[in-house]
Protein backbone atom coordinates (compact mmCIF):
# COMPACT_ATOMS: atom_id res chain seq x y z
CA UNK A 1 0.00 0.00 0.00
CA UNK A 2 1.51 3.39 -0.90
CA UNK A 3 0.46 5.15 2.42
CA UNK A 4 2.45 2.41 4.39
CA UNK A 5 5.41 2.60 1.87
CA UNK A 6 5.69 6.38 2.34
CA UNK A 7 5.18 5.94 5.68
CA UNK A 8 8.77 3.50 6.02
CA UNK A 9 10.26 5.85 4.00
CA UNK A 10 9.46 8.67 6.19
CA UNK A 11 11.04 6.53 9.40
CA UNK A 12 14.20 5.65 7.27
CA UNK A 13 14.37 9.41 6.81
CA UNK A 14 14.10 10.14 10.29
CA UNK A 15 16.44 7.28 11.49
CA UNK A 16 18.85 8.47 9.53
CA UNK A 17 19.03 12.40 11.14
CA UNK A 18 16.72 14.16 8.13
CA UNK A 19 14.08 16.57 9.20
CA UNK A 20 10.89 15.36 7.39
CA UNK A 21 7.92 17.03 5.55
CA UNK A 22 5.62 14.12 5.15
CA UNK A 23 2.85 14.43 2.50
CA UNK A 24 -0.96 13.54 3.25
CA UNK A 25 -3.92 13.61 0.91
CA UNK A 26 -6.64 12.23 -0.82
CA UNK A 27 -7.32 11.86 -4.32
CA UNK A 28 -10.45 13.56 -6.27
CA UNK A 29 -12.72 10.43 -5.95
CA UNK A 30 -12.34 9.74 -2.84
CA UNK A 31 -12.83 13.10 -1.96
CA UNK A 32 -16.15 12.95 -3.88
CA UNK A 33 -16.77 9.70 -2.16
CA UNK A 34 -16.92 11.42 1.43
CA UNK A 35 -13.64 9.69 2.39
CA UNK A 36 -10.97 12.61 2.93
CA UNK A 37 -11.09 11.88 6.64
CA UNK A 38 -10.72 7.98 6.87
CA UNK A 39 -7.79 8.10 4.17
CA UNK A 40 -5.52 11.61 5.48
CA UNK A 41 -5.86 9.84 9.29
CA UNK A 42 -4.93 6.26 7.77
CA UNK A 43 -2.17 8.29 6.43
CA UNK A 44 -1.21 9.97 9.44
CA UNK A 45 -1.89 6.60 11.27
CA UNK A 46 1.15 5.09 9.02
CA UNK A 47 3.28 7.98 9.73
CA UNK A 48 3.16 8.07 12.79
CA UNK A 49 3.97 4.43 13.99
CA UNK A 50 7.37 5.88 12.32
CA UNK A 51 8.16 9.12 14.42
CA UNK A 52 9.74 9.25 17.86
CA UNK A 53 11.18 13.20 17.53
CA UNK A 54 7.88 15.35 16.35
CA UNK A 55 10.07 17.99 16.35
CA UNK A 56 11.93 17.12 12.96
CA UNK A 57 8.26 16.41 10.93
CA UNK A 58 5.99 18.94 9.44
CA UNK A 59 3.01 17.49 7.74
CA UNK A 60 1.38 18.55 4.50
CA UNK A 61 -1.95 18.25 3.62
CA UNK A 62 -1.67 18.15 -0.19
CA UNK A 63 -4.91 17.05 -1.48
CA UNK A 64 -3.99 15.04 -5.01
CA UNK A 65 -6.40 16.96 -7.06
CA UNK A 66 -5.21 19.96 -5.98
CA UNK A 67 -1.47 19.39 -7.16
CA UNK A 68 -0.22 21.33 -10.12
CA UNK A 69 -3.98 21.76 -11.38
CA UNK A 70 -4.57 25.34 -10.58
CA UNK A 71 -7.29 24.01 -8.69
CA UNK A 72 -6.62 24.96 -4.84
CA UNK A 73 -8.22 23.56 -1.70
CA UNK A 74 -10.50 26.36 -0.74
CA UNK A 75 -9.90 27.81 2.49
CA UNK A 76 -12.75 26.35 4.42
CA UNK A 77 -11.66 22.83 2.64
CA UNK A 78 -7.91 23.20 4.03
CA UNK A 79 -9.07 23.94 7.66
CA UNK A 80 -11.26 21.44 8.00
CA UNK A 81 -8.86 19.03 6.89
CA UNK A 82 -6.15 20.16 9.04
CA UNK A 83 -8.36 21.14 12.26
CA UNK A 84 -9.16 17.23 11.87
CA UNK A 85 -5.27 16.22 11.55
CA UNK A 86 -4.57 18.53 14.80
CA UNK A 87 -7.94 16.91 16.36
CA UNK A 88 -5.90 13.14 15.55
CA UNK A 89 -2.53 13.87 16.28
CA UNK A 90 -3.97 15.48 19.76
CA UNK A 91 -5.64 12.38 20.46
CA UNK A 92 -3.26 9.35 19.15
CA UNK A 93 0.12 11.52 20.23
CA UNK A 94 -0.31 14.43 23.10
CA UNK A 95 -1.63 17.23 23.05
CA UNK A 96 2.23 19.14 23.24
CA UNK A 97 2.66 17.77 19.95
CA UNK A 98 -0.75 18.50 18.70
CA UNK A 99 0.06 22.20 19.69
CA UNK A 100 3.29 22.51 18.12
CA UNK A 101 3.08 20.45 14.87
CA UNK A 102 3.31 22.29 11.82
CA UNK A 103 0.66 21.24 9.57
CA UNK A 104 1.31 23.33 5.98
CA UNK A 105 -0.91 23.40 2.98
CA UNK A 106 0.37 22.52 -0.50
CA UNK A 107 -1.81 21.85 -4.20
CA UNK A 108 -1.58 25.19 -6.23
CA UNK A 109 -0.90 28.04 -3.83
CA UNK A 110 -0.52 31.16 -5.93
CA UNK A 111 0.09 34.79 -4.62
CA UNK A 112 -3.46 35.48 -4.98
CA UNK A 113 -4.45 32.52 -3.05
CA UNK A 114 -2.07 32.48 0.13
CA UNK A 115 -3.16 35.38 2.12
CA UNK A 116 -6.63 34.19 2.34
CA UNK A 117 -5.63 30.58 2.86
CA UNK A 118 -2.94 31.77 5.84
CA UNK A 119 -5.89 33.18 7.83
CA UNK A 120 -7.36 29.76 8.19
CA UNK A 121 -6.00 28.85 12.56
CA UNK A 122 -4.42 25.44 11.28
CA UNK A 123 -2.79 26.25 8.17
CA UNK A 124 0.58 26.82 9.60
CA UNK A 125 2.22 27.95 5.90
CA UNK A 126 2.62 26.05 2.32
CA UNK A 127 4.39 23.31 0.39
CA UNK A 128 4.66 25.37 -2.84
CA UNK A 129 5.67 23.92 -5.93
CA UNK A 130 5.02 25.92 -9.46
CA UNK A 131 4.52 29.20 -7.63
CA UNK A 132 7.93 28.78 -6.17
CA UNK A 133 9.43 29.63 -9.87
CA UNK A 134 7.39 33.10 -9.95
CA UNK A 135 7.87 36.33 -8.54
CA UNK A 136 4.74 36.12 -6.78
CA UNK A 137 6.42 33.44 -4.19
CA UNK A 138 7.36 36.68 -2.07
CA UNK A 139 3.93 37.19 -1.96
CA UNK A 140 3.58 33.69 -0.46
CA UNK A 141 6.32 33.81 1.89
CA UNK A 142 4.88 37.30 3.56
CA UNK A 143 1.20 35.67 3.52
CA UNK A 144 1.18 35.23 7.17
CA UNK A 145 2.68 38.95 8.27
O1 LIG B 1 5.68 20.24 -4.10
C1 LIG B 1 4.71 20.93 -4.29
C2 LIG B 1 3.36 20.45 -4.30
O2 LIG B 1 3.30 19.19 -4.84
C3 LIG B 1 2.39 21.40 -4.87
O3 LIG B 1 2.70 21.77 -6.18
P1 LIG B 1 1.93 22.98 -6.85
O4 LIG B 1 2.06 24.16 -5.92
O5 LIG B 1 2.58 23.19 -8.17
O6 LIG B 1 0.49 22.54 -6.97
Amino acid sequence: MIGQLVAEKVGHALDEGLKVIACIGELLAEREAGKTTDVVFRQTQAIAAQVKDWSRVVLAYEPVWAIGTGVTATPAQAQEVHKQLREWVKTNVSAEVADNLRIIYGGSVTGGNAKELAQEADVDGFLVGGASLKPEFVQIVNAKV
